[in-house]
């Protein structure tokens, strides 16, 4: 098959402007080349567009091994074509895609050929249409090939089919939807649990021995017993979770906490069958070890023991569609489990186990590992970090110099997601506190291990003053890092701690320009090294309820804009044509935490690209944050302005009618607004946050020995002001936009 048809197709659809440089060029005809030899192997030959094909193949190399799930090829392909039949190679390297028309294969291949999905940056997805029937005859080989199903090994699990009979399922069922005790939404997977027996603490990862028992239903008595009777549990659980998982929702990896818990964990699958994934404890400094999946069918008991127990994590990922080991999908269906524990030895009345010399000390708690994602970015209560306090605050007691220069500076963890909100909320931080947790997650996240945050820890472990640093992306020229969370505890201000965390990591920047938004307090500080003022921003809120969100505004430009939502893969095709640095800082910014996505397109089209979009992030004080907003440079005022005008509208009626992540309504809508889109802002009801006026800060790169430097003008016009590829940035994001 001739290599030339991909090269006059991929013309076609204008990829070179996507990839650009030569150096991708190069990798993208490999891919191609690769593309070809899958396809010739698999008996397809690629038609060109106007062959009127309804079949796709989709070559993304080998997923789960780079990082990327077949959610993210799935939701890139639904989000184009959603009643697209897929089917997912077992090799794992291509996926094939029925379209429902021809026109549905075409707007699939335009989109997504030559895009860098965000968890494979340097492998863009290569499409091919082919030939319907021959994707038929292929799948059904392949289908014979593979038809029996390969059980997975994981030592010291068992897995008990028919635990319990179906009329045992629909008591369970009834008794767990007729209680009455609350619901907790997890933000680490979307589930939502409840407690038995002991409470699981979220933060600790443990059993809370020492508080209140939420109660313990017949059900948990009866259940507990017999795990005892049939010989599985060693002794009878006391600390019982129901999950209860929508489609697309999961957990994260994790592994029981070794020291909080028994030898022998149980889950009782209900409702629905699921793909549960299990890896092997790497070693340090190795990647994670490849995952095998399991099916855990509707009404089985999952056992894990020894090996499985403790040196193997287990995990859900968050998706709406299983794959059996034919590939074909499964759609997923409300599914609840019940997790049995039972609090370890020695565990009581508030005391911790013993420390436990197992041979996993990577996935040991008391042998000093991390603690687990499952207690990951944890929700603080809802409070408005600028709410006046009416309470007098109490008189502040300075700690002697002896003790500031006892003080200990290290890396920031995830573990310490909870002292970090701790410090934020008590400092009335301008960012609220899903700020701090988000930079932290980020910073935890990146491969390029370029991001770190910092902190200043009392001899007594106390947080007082802490500091992050985000690699925005390691391609990007300049590289560029954002300093974010710059935080001291008003007792130990003015000893130069925040001095000595910015300029340790201001070393670790390197050669990197690095950007901030600096608030007045801070700004001397930040000018002092190095950093140059550039734009003045101010912080505007709305207040909302359901009933007084913003209609259109009265100026609707002349041609109706139509305005959606974004799916995932459009934000991602959307943010991929942006300048690079901020594609990558607002791709990992709205991957990592729940967000909305707006956007107005002068047809109705889905793939059409928008004339303006909107991003806000939910934050948990009950505000969204809106920003960036961008319009396009191709309109003309007051074209442009009332294209930003709708869009944000959109944006904000959104908001204020769906539901938060917990079930919650919002009740205020921030933006961060740049002097151009002050009038917009002002005219939908915007008023300023008093004292909330930030200055975009810059620190342009040491200039290398002999050349010019390079203005901080032209890397923070790329950064953050002025025009960019995609658009004009009127309203920025707070932390990365
Ligand atoms: O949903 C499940 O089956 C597993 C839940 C789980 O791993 C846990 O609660 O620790
Ligand atoms: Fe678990």
């Amino acid at each position: 098959m001739p290599a030339g048809r991909f090269g006059r197709d991929t013309s076609a659809v204008g990829m070179t402007e996507t990839v650009g440089a030569s150096k991708a060029r190069r990798q993208l005809q490999r891919r191609l080349a690769a593309l070809a030899r899958v396809c010739a192997r698999a008996g397809l030959e690629p038609l060109p567009r106007s062959a009127g094909a309804r079949a796709l193949v989709v070559l993304h190399g080998g997923l789960d091994n780079r990082g990327a799930t077949h959610m993210d090829i799935d939701a890139a392909l639904r989000a184009i074509a959603p009643g697209a039949a897929l089917w997912h190679s077992t090799c794992g390297l291509w996926t094939c895609a029925r379209c429902a028309t021809p026109a549905e294969a075409l707007a699939v291949h335009d989109v997504l050929h030559a895009l860098p999905l965000s968890a494979l940056p340097r492998h863009a997805l290569v499409v091919a249409l082919v030939d319907d029937g021959a994707v038929g005859a292929l799948l059904a080989r392949e289908c014979a090939a593979h038809a029996p199903v390969k059980a997975a090994r994981v030592p010291g699990l068992a897995l008990l089919e028919e635990y319990i009979d179906e009329a045992e399922q629909a008591r369970l069922v009834r008794a767990i939807d007729v209680a009455t005790d609350a619901w907790e939404a997890r933000s680490d997977g979307g589930r939502c649990v409840r407690h038995y027996g002991l409470r699981f603490d979220y933060a600790t990862a443990r059993a809370d021995t020492s508080g209140e028992r939420p109660p313990w239903p017949a059900w948990c008595a009866e259940l507990s017993a017999r795990l005892v009777a049939d010989g599985i549990a060693p002794c009878a659980p006391d600390q019982i979770t129901v999950n209860s998982y929508r489609p697309g929702e999961g957990i994260p990896w994790h592994c029981d906490t070794h020291s909080a818990f028994g030898r022998v964990i149980c889950s009782l699958s209900l409702l629905a069958d699921i793909v549960m994934r299990f890896r092997g404890a790497a070693e340090p400094g190795e990647p994670p070890r490849a995952p095998l999946a399991v099916r855990l069918p509707r009404r089985s008991l999952l056992v894990l023991a020894g090996d499985a127990r403790y040196g193997w994590e287990h995990s859900i990922s968050a998706r709406t569609a299983d794959f059996d080991p034919d590939g074909l999908p499964r759609a997923r269906k409300r599914r609840l489990s019940i997790t049995f524990r039972r609090a370890a030895d020695g565990v009581a009345n508030g005391r911790t186990a013993p420390p436990c010399a197992c041979r996993w000390p990577q996935l040991c708690d008391s042998q000093g590992a991390g603690r687990q994602p499952l207690s990951a970015p944890e929700p603080v209560p809802a409070r408005c970090a600028r709410e006046p306090s009416t309470a007098a605050p109490p008189p502040l007691a300075r700690p002697a110099d002896a003790e500031a220069g006892a003080l200990r500076m290290r890396a920031l963890r995830r573990a310490d997601a909870r002292a970090l909100t701790a410090l934020a909320v008590a400092q009335r931080w301008d960012s609220p506190e899903s700020d701090v947790q988000l930079a932290l997650e980020l910073a935890a996240r990146d491969p390029s291990g370029g991001s770190a945050g910092a902190g200043l820890f009392t001899r007594t472990g106390e947080l007082v003053c802490c500091a992050i640093l985000l690699r925005l992306d390691a391609r990007a020229r300049p590289r560029t890092s954002w300093l974010s969370s710059v935080i001291t505890d008003e007792r130990w201000r003015r000893r130069g701690l925040a001095r000595r965390l910015v300029s340790s990591l201001l070393v670790r920047a390197g050669a990197d320009a690095v950007g901030l938004f600096g608030s007045s307090c801070g700004q001397p500080l930040y000018t002092s090294l190095g950093f140059e003022p550039l734009l003045a921003a101010g912080l505007y809120e709305l207040r909302v309820g359901a009933g007084d969100a913003p209609t259109a505004p009265a100026d609707a430009p002349d041609t109706p804009l139509h305005v959606g939502l974004l799916s995932a893969a459009e934000l991602r095709a959307l943010v991929a044509r942006e300048t690079a640095a901020r594609a990558a800082a607002m791709v990992a910014w709205f991957d990592a935490a729940p967000h909305l996505a707006c956007a107005a397109r002068s047809s109705g089209e889905p793939t059409a690209v928008p004339l303006s979009f909107a991003l806000g992030r939910h934050w948990l004080d009950g505000s969204v944050f809106i920003g960036p907003l961008v319009a396009s440079p191709e309109l003309a005022e007051p074209a442009r302005g009332a294209a930003a005008r709708v869009v944000l509208a959109a944006t904000i009626r959104t908001a204020a009618t769906a539901p938060r992540p917990d079930g919650s309504r919002t009740t205020r809508v921030l933006v961060l607004a740049l002097p151009a889109s002050q009038a917009i802002i002002s005219a939908l009801g915007f008023v300023p946050v008093p004292g909330a006026d930030v200055q975009f800060m810059l620190r342009p790169p040491p200039a290398p020995a002999g050349a010019p430097s390079c203005g901080a003008q032209s890397v923070g016009g790329m950064l953050a002001g002025g025009h960019l590829p995609q658009g004009e940035l009127l309203a920025a994001g707070y932390d990365l936009a």
